[in-house]
């Protein structure tokens, strides 16, 4: 699992570990941690061209010292010192590494002068260190820091801790902010990196262990080990019943793709069995390519919504009584009302989170987090917000975050495979947050499996789905 914990969790753990190590110890750890990610990038560090960005915090200090391991190392390196107060500390070490040093002259209001004593901005550099704010940055960044990006602009960056003036613990950006190939983090990972639209600011986060002790996080993402763990597989005496059973209400005649593709979601191998409860024409297409469809009957779990069309309402009210997990999806999250405090999961895109909620959608795009966990309290239930990095919050547990998946799985209809899937894990046995976070690791993983690369359409995705399963650690 990865973890993620907010700013003030870190600052505890961080106290603690504080009062017992030597001075400065916990920045050296965090430093050569960055350095070897430097190196690591550059590919060495002999002869490489280093661009340190200093702010006033202890960020700037990990990147000094990092400055003083490259340069050991051979690399030339040269600080820009955004403010006028710096980790003291950490720059005579990097001047008595042979460290050249700019101070920015912070008296410039557009904050653009590099000339120094030293001269103009001369060579380009290999990389450029962020050490511009980390956890104790407030969100956005000062001119003088916006100007010196400018002045690098196309140079790889590699961040410390965080992208520079994204907000940590909520993941959203309101102004300028850094945008980097690597982030190099510590002790855990924060906030920011799994949430968009951060996380897609900081690039590939890098964790460094510094030995600090956490608390319950707020936020996880599920790895393969607990994909694995949490998967419902059969046991040797299952018969198909036991596996449990997963009823589709989908589709309509105006949209029969939306039913052929939500099974094809649970007909993966997941449930003992599929039903297909609609139009009699769309479950004989489903037949033509799908012969162990079946039709009414009981079933552990329903998934309902998408394709409904005007039948939605209907649709959805007709599975209440079965008393299973219903996984409620594009046209029945209207009515969404009527499975608050049930078990169920909610499988909007922004588009659909935001008339849940009366929200605009760009709303939502900008804080999917603060979105997320609001609808989840507001219907008692499971609400998955589908994107880019798919977020599932259930009341009191941490949010869940869907880091695989590729842009190609954009594409119509991979919401009704989702949907399908979610379901039969749910008649699996899991419980709603469980079977959304799973069913949402799967479906990423699949399309990065059936992409390759490539464009895929949303059967692709569904059929890719068993080899993702067979690949699980056992
Ligand atoms: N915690 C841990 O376990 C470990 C932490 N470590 C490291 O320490 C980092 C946290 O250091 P920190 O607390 O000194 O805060 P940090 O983010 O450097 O700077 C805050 C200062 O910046 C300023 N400022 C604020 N907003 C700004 C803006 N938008 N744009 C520009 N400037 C802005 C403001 O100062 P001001 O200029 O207003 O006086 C504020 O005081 C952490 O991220 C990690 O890298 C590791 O070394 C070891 C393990
Ligand atoms: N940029 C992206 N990167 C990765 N996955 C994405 C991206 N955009 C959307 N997705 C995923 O693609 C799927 C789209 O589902 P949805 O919006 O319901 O489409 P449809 O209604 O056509 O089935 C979701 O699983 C979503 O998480
Ligand atoms: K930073």
């Amino acid at each position: 699992m990865i973890r993620a914990h907010t700013v003030e969790q870190v600052r505890a753990a961080e106290a603690v570990l504080l009062a017992e190590l030597p001075e400065g110890a916990l920045m050296q750890r965090a430093a050569h941690g960055l350095a070897y990610a430097v190196l690591d990038l550059l590919g060495g560090g002999y002869g490489r061209r280093v661009l340190l960005l200093v702010g006033s915090g202890d960020n700037g200090g990990d990147a000094l010292y990092a400055g003083v391991v490259l340069a050991r190392r051979g690399a030339i390196v040269e600080a820009w010192l955004l403010s006028d107060k710096v980790h003291e500390a950490g720059l005579a070490a990097l001047r008595a590494a042979g460290g050249r040093v700019r101070r920015l002259d912070t008296s410039s209001p557009g904050g653009s002068d590099y000339s120094t004593s030293q001269g103009p901005v001369s060579s380009p550099f290999d990389v450029v260190v962020d050490g511009i704010v980390g956890i104790g940055g407030r969100p956005g960044l000062r001119p003088q820091a916006v100007a010196a990006l400018e002045a690098v602009r196309g140079i790889p960056v590699v961040a410390v801790d965080v992208p520079s003036g994204v907000d940590v613990d909520s993941g959203e950006v309101s102004g300028p902010h850094v945008t980097a190939e690597v982030t190099v983090t510590f002790g855990t990972h924060k906030i920011a990196h799994l949430v968009d639209p951060a996380a897609e600011a900081g690039g590939v986060t890098h964790l460094v262990d510094i030995g600090l002790d956490l608390p319950a996080p707020a936020l996880e993402a599920l790895q393969p080990a607990d994909v694995a763990a949490l998967l419902p597989r059969p046991a040797s005496q299952a018969h198909k019943y036991t596996r449990g059973v997963v009823g589709i209400r989908t589709g309509s005649t105006t949209y029969p793709g939306a039913a052929m593709l939500s099974v094809a979601g649970a007909d993966c191998g997941l449930a003992g069995m599929v039903r297909f409860v609609g139009d009699a024409a769309v479950l004989d297409r489903i037949r033509t390519v799908r012969p162990e469809i079946v039709g009414d009957g009981r079933v552990q779990a329903w998934v309902v919504g998408s394709g409904s069309h005007q039948t939605a309402e209907g649709q959805l009210s007709a599975t209440l009584d079965d008393g299973v997990p219903i996984v409620v999806d594009a046209d029945a999250l209207e009515f969404a009302d009527m499975v608050a405090g049930r078990r169920a999961v909610l499988t909007p895109h922004a588009g659909e989170l935001a008339g849940m909620l009366g929200a605009d959608r760009h709303e939502i795009e900008a804080r999917p987090l603060h979105f997320v966990r609001r609808a989840a309290e507001a219907y008692r239930t499971t609400v998955l917000l589908k994107g880019r990095h798919t977020l599932i919050a259930h009341p009191g547990r941490p949010v869940r975050v869907t880091t695989t998946g590729t842009p190609w799985l954009a594409t119509a209809g991979a919401g009704d495979v989702l949907g399908g899937l979610i379901g039969a894990l749910l008649a699996g046995g899991l419980t709603p947050y469980d079977a959304a976070s799973v069913g949402s690791w799967l479906h990423g993983a699949a399309a990065t499996y059936a992409s390759q690369g490539g464009p895929i359409v949303a059967g692709d995705v569904a059929r890719a789905l068993p080899a993702v399963v067979a690949s699980l650690p056992a």
